[in-house]
């Protein structure tokens, strides 16, 4: 599955000189689950479903249209896991919950509340784009419509939210529960997830199969769950994506931006991996994780693309580095200034990193209020909140933290930390 992390690599992060140079994990649902128990265990016995009638009741209260389905008591979660449907849920189109009963009663009251409000900004028919055949990629998505950065391309709730234990049987229990939670849905949704894009061919691991291929991670009460959002699922990956996405647990929603120009009959891409890591590292992943081989323009560039992340980890460690030293030992290549912000902000550029420009644009605002520019310390944080608002979302602690530093630079621990240094 496909996981942001929002971890926040803000204002804080910034003052950690120990603070690692990746800033963007995005990492995936355990991809040695369904994988390595393909290949090595046993053929399971045919899928019954699970019975319903010994432990069919906790959790009853809520939206739920049916009876919650429970495995038995786990020592290990402290638990049962239950399958919880809502039919009606987002214009009937329905969602099934895998999790916990405490679990599922918080995201009971999310449903509840996300039933009571506005319904997401863009719904499957108003989308400015359309989903066809990709040479070598399968489905992919494609803009119908000019975009450009920070345009909205998709908001959508998912029909699945599942608990990511790694308790179950996989070959038995696992996909019993997880076909029931898919066959409570209304037909149109089950058929759409069984069309979703698989990696192994195994039906008996199927419903398995289109989690792992399909899902994004989502931290619920606390405990990372995989969701299926079934638009998002076409999304192909790049290593320099025209767009980025954010998923928001209190919405229950997975929502993408276009993070640079994308002009009509262009592919739009997310990364499924944190693009900062070599090719080598990005190939190996993509691979083991999603079985494919990435020919994005970043990868026919091969290890040669990678320069450039030496020369961005270079100037970061720099940039970061808040302990002053001896002017007379620093080169003009050594020492932070805003010219090394600035040429870090194109290295993203170059690379097709405009999602993730916050952590540059960040840098360049501390850099130029560290020599006491006001002007350009405000220019530059109020990019790094327009672009954290594109990767982790409006509500983000980042977005907040950035807008606090522009509406007062002089209170930040930055201002003029470095003026008697060289810049
Ligand atoms: C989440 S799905 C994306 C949509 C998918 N192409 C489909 O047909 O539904 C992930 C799968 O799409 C394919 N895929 C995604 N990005 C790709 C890329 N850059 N190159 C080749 N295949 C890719 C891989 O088969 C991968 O396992």
């Amino acid at each position: 599955s496909i996981e942001k992390v929002g971890r926040g690599a803000g204002l804080e992060a910034h003052q950690n000189t120990d603070e690692e140079l990746i800033i963007s994990d995005s990492n995936h649902w355990d991809t040695t689950s369904l994988g390595g128990s393909i290949l090595n265990q046993e053929q399971s016995p045919f899928l019954q479903p699970p019975d319903s009638s010994p432990n069919a009741s906790p959790g009853s209260n809520g939206p739920w249209t049916h009876d919650p389905i429970c495995t038995e008591y786990r020592p290990a979660l402290n638990s049962t896991l239950c399958v919880y449907t809502d039919t009606t849920f987002n214009n009937g189109r329905g969602i099934s919950i895998f999790t916990t009963p405490e679990i599922a009663s918080q995201i009971a009251d999310t449903i509840s509340s996300l039933k009571a409000a506005e319904p997401l900004s863009i719904q499957a028919k108003t989308h400015p784009w359309t989903t066809i055949p990709v040479p070598n990629k399968g489905i992919g998505v494609i803009a119908t419509e000019p975009l450009s950065r920070g345009d909205l391309v998709s908001s959508f709730h998912p029909y699945l939210v599942l608990h990511t234990e790694n308790i179950l049987s996989t070959t038995d229990e696992r996909e019993k529960f997880l076909r029931l939670a898919i066959s409570q849905l209304p037909k149109s949704s089950q058929e759409q997830f069984y069309d979703l894009a698989k990696m192994f061919d195994d039906e008996r691991l199927v419903a398995q199969d289109v989690v792992k291929s399909n899902g994004f991670n989502l931290d619920v009460g606390g405990v990372v769950h995989v969701a299926v959002f079934p638009e998002a699922s076409r999304f192909n990956h790049a290593c320099d994506p025209n767009a980025q996405y954010y998923l928001t647990p209190d919405t229950l929603s997975h929502t993408i931006h276009a993070t640079r120009p994308i002009q009509p009959n262009e592919e739009i891409t997310i990364s499924y991996t944190t693009p900062f890591r070599s090719y080598a590292q990005r190939q190996e992943y993509l691979k083991t994780a999603y079985d494919f081989t990435c020919s994005c323009s970043r990868c026919q560039k091969g290890e040669e693309a990678d320069e450039p992340l030496h020369e961005i980890n270079r100037i970061q460690s720099i940039l970061g580095d808040w302990i002053p030293r001896d002017p007379s030992t620093s080169t003009e290549s050594s020492a932070p200034s805003v010219r090394l912000a600035e040429q870090l902000i194109r290295l993203y550029q170059s690379l097709g990193l405009e999602g993730w420009l916050d952590y540059a644009y960040g840098n360049a605002a501390l850099m130029y209020n560290s020599i006491g520019s006001i002007r350009g310390a405000k220019k530059y944080a109020h990019l790094a909140a327009e672009s954290a608002k594109l990767r982790y979302g409006p509500e983000s602690g980042d977005v907040a933290a950035w807008k606090t530093f522009e509406g007062d630079t002089q209170g930040h621990w930055s201002w003029m930390i470095r003026k008697s240094r060289p810049i």
